[in-house]
């Protein structure tokens, strides 16, 4: 089964490339990181109540004001209501947390590192059971759309990866403003720009993403050359439209088929070891092109 790993910054593009990838004709199926995310720290869970200690004390609305109850709900009603479950307490308010953990400053980027400590254990545990799923059901591909692909190592399980990116660094503000508008939201500005420095800049994550076509530590028999290796690292560049954004995923499907046909997942699930083989080999293949792009990047920063 291939991993196409899917990320970007926020508001670059990827839920709506995901869209695309989920419809026809790729008709993928999606385990979407940031769904995931929501549902570990759904009330009730072990996530949840480590945010309220952590967070909740320094906090003070980390916490919704739960709507009032629907007419419907007299109390007359509620005596034959037993069988309901016990609310699990109120869902976090995820506007106040995120202002919280992004930014720049030292003790946002501590309170950021604690909140994944303690969401990326329950969004890792939830992503292995879905691609368990996946294989067994003997899909071809599976999409993992995770925003911090590079940054957790996940890219390193998969056989390609695609960043959604822009050239203009004002243009994903700007949708992020408009849709956060949209949604009803009151983002300023000033918390977006937050938001999008909370990430490596877009920029970076697609030279990361064309590195792992070859980073110059594998002999050239080995590494492979041209077209097919194209795929291992691919970027699509989303300043212009969605027709466009359109067109340029069908292109990028276009290289990952003929990189991964469906003969070849098929052989690998049929054929354990060569299965597993084959997943053994890409993994070292990613952690070397890894190491190499890691390197090259300490000496430019050397050199400045
Ligand atoms: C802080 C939270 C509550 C804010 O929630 P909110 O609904 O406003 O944003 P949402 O979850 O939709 O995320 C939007 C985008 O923010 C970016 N983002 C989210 N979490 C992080 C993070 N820890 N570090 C950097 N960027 C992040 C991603 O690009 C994501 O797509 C939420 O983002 C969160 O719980 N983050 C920690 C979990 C996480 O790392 N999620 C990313 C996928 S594993
Ligand atoms: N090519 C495009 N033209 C116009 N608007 C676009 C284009 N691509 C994306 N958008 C819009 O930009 C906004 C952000 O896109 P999207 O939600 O897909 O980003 P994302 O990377 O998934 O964000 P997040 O990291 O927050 O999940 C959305 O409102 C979307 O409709």
């Amino acid at each position: 089964m291939l991993l196409l790993g899917l990320t970007g910054s926020i508001a670059t593009g990827k839920s709506t490339v995901s869209a695309i990838l989920t419809s026809p004709p790729h008709s993928l199926p999606l385990i979407d990181a940031d769904l995931l995310a929501r549902q570990a720290v759904e009330p009730g869970t072990k996530a949840y109540h480590q945010i309220i200690t952590y967070f909740g004390p320094s906090t003070p609305d980390l916490l919704l004001r739960l709507p009032p109850p629907p007419p419907a709900a007299k109390p007359q009603d509620e005596k034959h209501s037993d069988d309901k479950p016990a609310p699990k307490g109120r869902p976090l308010n995820r506007a106040a947390l995120g202002r919280r953990v992004f930014g720049d400053t030292e003790a946002k980027k501590r309170d950021r590192a604690v909140l994944n400590r303690i969401i990326h254990p329950a969004v890792r545990r939830a992503m292995f059971k879905a691609l368990l799923y996946c294989y067994v059901r003997g899909c071809w591909a599976v999409v993992l759309d995770v925003p911090l692909l590079f940054e957790s190592g996940w890219d390193r399980l998969c056989a390609s990866v695609v960043v959604v990116a822009v050239r203009d660094p004002e243009l994903q503000i700007r949708r992020l403003l408009e849709r956060d508008r949209a949604q009803g939201g009151g983002m300023t500005p000033q918390e977006a720009t937050e938001r999008v420095r909370s990430q490596w800049d877009v920029r970076l994550k697609a030279e990361r993403c064309l590195g792992r076509n070859g980073a110059g530590v594998l002999p050239g028999f080995l590494a492979g050359k041209g077209g097919e290796e194209e795929a291992r690292g691919l970027v699509i560049w989303n300043d212009g439209d969605k027709a466009e954004l359109r067109r340029e995923v069908g292109l990028v499907m276009d290289k990952v088929r003929r990189k991964s046909p469906r003969w070849w997942s098929w052989v690998c699930l049929l054929v354990p070891p060569v299965g597993f083989a084959a997943a053994s080999w890409q993994l070292v293949r990613n952690l070397l092109d890894g190491w190499a792009w890691e390197r090259r990047r300490k000496m430019e920063k050397a050199k400045l």
